[in-house]
């Protein structure tokens, strides 16, 4: 199938003691599917949360489509308990993994699809993630180095995202970090069809317009 248009805002910067009203604001708004930022401390330099804070969100938003974006160093650890969880999308990043297809074919066994993340510092080419696009549902291309939420967007990744859109035209191809309305337009053209976008829609004075435009700009580039 051809790729569509998603926009799916992250939490990271929302007010985290209230996520369930955040994100069922952000999905009244027109999101198309919440990113949950995983961070262990480890991976990057910073904490969030858990299975624990999304199962709990999940018994608050029973339909919504769940990726948690797993900034960990031992991905294989979480599988099962993001799945019990409810998680739709596991993406995690392939820079700490020995056997990333031995980990994309956990994750799809327990139920889940799968996505392969790589930071801008990363020592993985594309050339070299493409190894793996057999077994990927999504490829997500970081514009910032991972760790935290309103940082400045990196247009130099745009290479990597259309080096991918030109060798699968078909894949799901993501991008997070300083996406908004501002810098959706580089990333559209460049053929990225999932978009995260945390402080630029959560911090807008008017959240479905934000989404709305990123998601028309993103649907002219597909056509
Ligand atoms: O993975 C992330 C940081 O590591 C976040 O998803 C990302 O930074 C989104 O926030 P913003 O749009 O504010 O940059
Ligand atoms: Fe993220």
């Amino acid at each position: 199938m051809a790729p569509q248009a998603k926009i799916g805002p992250s939490i990271l910067n929302a007010d985290l003691a209230n996520l369930a009203a955040e994100s069922q604001k952000l999905l009244d708004n027109g999101a198309d599917y919440l990113h949950l930022d995983v961070m262990d401390g480890n991976f990057v330099p910073n904490l969030t949360f858990g299975h624990p804070m999304v199962k709990c969100l999940r018994n608050h938003i029973k339909n919504a489509y769940f990726e948690t974006h797993m900034m960990v160093n031992s991905p294989e650890q979480w599988i099962e308990p993001m799945a019990d969880a409810g998680v739709n999308l596991y993406t995690f990043h392939i820079e700490p993994v020995k056997d990333v297809c031995n980990v994309c074919r956990l994750v799809q066994e327990s139920g889940m699809k799968v996505g392969l993340a790589i930071k801008p510092a990363t020592k993985v080419s594309v050339e070299e993630l493409a190894r793996y696009m057999e077994v990927a549902d999504v490829v997500l291309v970081m514009t910032v180095e991972p760790g935290f939420g309103g940082q400045s967007f990196m247009a130099d990744m745009m290479p990597k995202v259309e080096w991918l859109r030109c060798n699968y035209p078909n894949i799901d191809i993501e991008v997070d970090g300083g996406v908004g309305p501002k810098t959706i337009e580089c990333c559209a053209k460049s053929g990225a069809n999932m978009i995260v976008s945390g402080t630029a829609v959560v911090g807008a004075p008017d959240q479905r317009q934000a989404i709305t435009q990123m998601r028309e700009v993103v649907q002219r580039y597909l056509k």
